[in-house]
């Protein structure tokens, strides 16, 4: 396929890095910042150095906010047959297709552990996309990842709140567990070690076990013991449960305005 990216910030850049991998593909990117891009990428600054119906797939890969303003004036590049993919939070199809027209579009909600191979990604496509192009788009999109197809775009905005924003998230409490490793006495390096190494190793026993995480809990602390003192911080008055849950319907909510 010919692909269009209309920006390659942190996000774009990311799934780029994976997909630059595959010689299958050939890639250009419109941006008027020149990132560092992969060997072969094509860069354009504008829309006016593209040709009329050269791509087979234009990814939207800019900040919501700019859809409106930017996207008009790429319409004009993507072949007739061609199939619009965004990636931006919350715009919805109906956003999209004011803009483009009747077309095929395919909502996909990446995240940025995609800059590892290790992407999760929802995806729902409108009814105008063909079942070759929902195919074309999974796999490819998958290359950066898993990719979970999702029935409606509720879905995808519900799916933003959990493994969207998900590696925010996660930073920051690895950030303060490695804080607090390095408050009870390690050094940095080490701190962040242990930190890291103890959350692979959890989530692959996680992964691998067929118990519930529960019991996965409850079989690691012992009556009286060491991890019933830190659990019974970390767990005190129902406020883990209750930050998670206001944590995930704040971005939802947040997705939900930027349809
Ligand atoms: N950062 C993340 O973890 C995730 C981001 N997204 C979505 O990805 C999209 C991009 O986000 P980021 O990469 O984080 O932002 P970013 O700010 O890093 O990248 C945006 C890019 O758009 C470019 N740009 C600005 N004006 C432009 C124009 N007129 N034409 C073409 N390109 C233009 C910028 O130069 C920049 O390279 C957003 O819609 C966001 O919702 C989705 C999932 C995760
Ligand atoms: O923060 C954001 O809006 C984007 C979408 C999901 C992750 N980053």
């Amino acid at each position: 396929m010919n692909i269009l990216l209309i920006g390659c910030g942190k996000m774009g850049g990311a799934m780029l890095r994976q997909w630059a991998k595959d010689a299958e593909n050939s890639f250009t990117v419109a941006d008027p910042v020149k990132h560092d891009l992969p060997a072969g990428v094509r860069h354009v600054s504008k829309p006016t150095s593209l040709s009329e119906a050269e791509f087979d797939v234009i990814l939207i890969a800019i900040k919501p906010q700019m859809i409106a303003d930017v996207l008009p004036d790429y319409v004009f590049a993507l072949k007739p047959d061609g199939c619009f993919v965004s990636i931006a939070a919350g715009c919805s199809v109906a956003t999209i297709s004011g803009i483009v027209g009747d077309r095929a579009i395919v909502r996909v909600m990446p995240n940025m552990a995609a800059m590892v191979g290790l992407g999760v990604s929802g995806l729902y496509a409108n009814d105008a996309c063909t079942e070759q192009q929902q195919s074309d788009v999974t796999a490819w999109i998958g290359q950066t990842g898993t990719c979970v197809p999702v029935d409606s775009e509720d879905r995808i905005d519900r799916l933003t709140a959990i493994s969207g924003s998900g590696p925010g998230y996660v930073f920051e409490i690895l950030r303060s567990y490695v804080a607090a490793a390095m408050d009870i006495g390690f050094d940095e390096a080490t701190a962040r070690a242990l930190v890291f190494d103890t959350i692979t190793g959890t989530v692959e026993t996680a992964r691998q076990s067929d118990e519930t995480l529960e019991d996965l809990r409850k079989s690691v602390t012992s009556k009286n013991g060491t991890t019933q003192a830190g659990l019974e911080q970390l767990m005190r008055d129902g406020q883990l449960d209750a930050l998670l849950h206001d944590t995930v319907h704040a971005a939802y909510a947040r997705a939900a305005e930027l349809k």
